[in-house]
């Protein structure tokens, strides 16, 4: 008797977990035709496969939760993210919609360059993700952790360049409805075994046929990473991933974090740095050592101004993901001796600068990055 009740009593927990984790929804989008089968793994997996989640095992921490690494029974290695729900007593219901949200975003997608999502687990106390494993890190990490066994070559950039951007025109175009993935950072980027790019963490991208609109309510992204015109208008579009790109890239260029600040000086952005240093012809100063030495100093200006062009204020002056992935593979192809068409006026940088330097208020209707503002260094909007 006790051991029946014991038993009813697990079940009725696990009910209830299922509920709670966003479980309908997810059922009601799968009835809608929203998700693709999606396998759903149990308490008792996710418990074996992560050793009962011990700290051993934690390969990351991010805002959404833990990601630890693990098991399946199959023998095969995953990442399983162990969402954070509950903040004190309380069960955080916009993270139940995140978590389910990546769930859906994610198994629509099949691409080479996005992280593969392998299934979840919803009878848990709080929800987990399961995803294939990616060895090498993160692109932030790589950047900045630069080895002699390991140096970040000009080819090796471009060729990462080009698989992000390639990941991202397909989120925008091929798949049966555009998604933006609107958390665009180096951080965001897993390198695989022969460090190819994953594009991972869509828990705030959207995608426009579920969305039906674009307007948002939050804004939401990183600090350093974040379009301007979204920040001002609350509007996310395509080219809101484009300039988030065109952030990457300048790091990919020049090393350097899209925020940068030590207690003796101002805080700077990278963006109004490469701006200038590209309006003042200097840009060879700012690059990576290692860009310099290895790469085509054509190969080099032709990225830069296809950065400069993801960066512009004006979100219709930027690029497609879709040019953007063509031109970088043009350049690789043709060695740098393709110059595109790049609208370079001088007065348009110009504009771009000045916004971003002297006149916050007017570009952007809220605080934003500029070489003369203070900010916490990890804030997220
Ligand atoms: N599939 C994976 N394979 C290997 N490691 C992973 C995988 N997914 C995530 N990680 C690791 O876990 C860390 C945390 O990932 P997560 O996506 O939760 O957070 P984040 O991107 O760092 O932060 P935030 O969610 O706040 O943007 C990553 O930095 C990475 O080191």
């Amino acid at each position: 008797m006790y051991k029946v009740l014991k038993r009813k009593k697990k079940i009725m927990l696990k009910q209830k977990y299922f509920k709670r984790n966003g479980g309908l929804l997810l059922q009601q989008h799968s009835s809608e035709g929203n998700v693709k089968k999606i396998k759903l793994f149990t308490s008792k997996e996710m418990e074996k496969a992560t050793d009962h989640y011990n700290e051993n095992r934690i390969l990351g921490q991010g805002g959404q939760g833990t990601v630890y690494k693990g098991m399946l029974i199959d023998g095969s290695i995953v990442a399983i993210k162990k969402s954070k729900m509950v903040e004190g007593k309380k069960f955080d219901e916009k993270k139940v919609e995140q978590f389910i949200n990546e769930v859906i975003i994610l198994s629509q997608i099949n691409h080479r360059n996005v992280v593969k999502l392998l299934g979840c687990c919803l009878e848990a106390e709080v929800p987990l993700l399961v995803y294939e494993f990616i060895p090498n890190g993160t692109l932030y990490d790589l950047i900045r952790k630069q080895n002699e066994e390991l140096p970040l070559t000009w080819e090796m950039r471009l060729r990462i360049a080009i698989e992000i951007a390639n990941a991202l025109f397909y989120l925008h175009s091929a798949a049966s409805a555009p998604i933006y993935h609107r958390d665009i950072k180096s951080s965001n980027i897993l390198l695989d075994d022969k460090y190819r790019a994953k594009v991972s963490d869509f828990g705030t991208s959207r995608s426009v046929a579920l969305e039906q609109t674009h307007l948002t309510t939050r804004v939401e992204g990183t600090f350093g990473y974040m379009d301007p015109e979204y920040f001002r208008t609350n509007q996310f579009t395509e080219k809101s991933d484009v300039y988030s790109f065109g952030v990457v890239l300048i790091e990919l260029l020049t090393g350097q974090k899209p925020i940068s600040a030590n207690q003796s000086e101002p805080v700077r952005s990278l963006v109004s740095y490469f701006l200038h240093s590209m309006q003042e012809n200097s840009l060879f100063k700012i690059l990576n050592p290692m860009v310099v030495k290895d790469g085509p100093e054509q190969e080099i200006m032709v990225v830069a101004l296809l950065a400069k062009r993801c960066l512009n204020l004006n979100g219709k002056k930027r690029p497609t993901m879709k040019q953007v992935a063509m031109e970088l593979e043009m350049i690789k192809a043709s060695g740098g001796t393709v110059i595109e068409d790049c609208g370079d006026e001088e007065s348009e940088i110009d504009d771009m600068i000045h916004s971003w330097d002297t006149n916050p208020s007017s570009s952007m209707s809220r605080t934003i990055p500029t070489d003369s503002v203070t900010f916490p260094l990890n804030s997220s909007f």
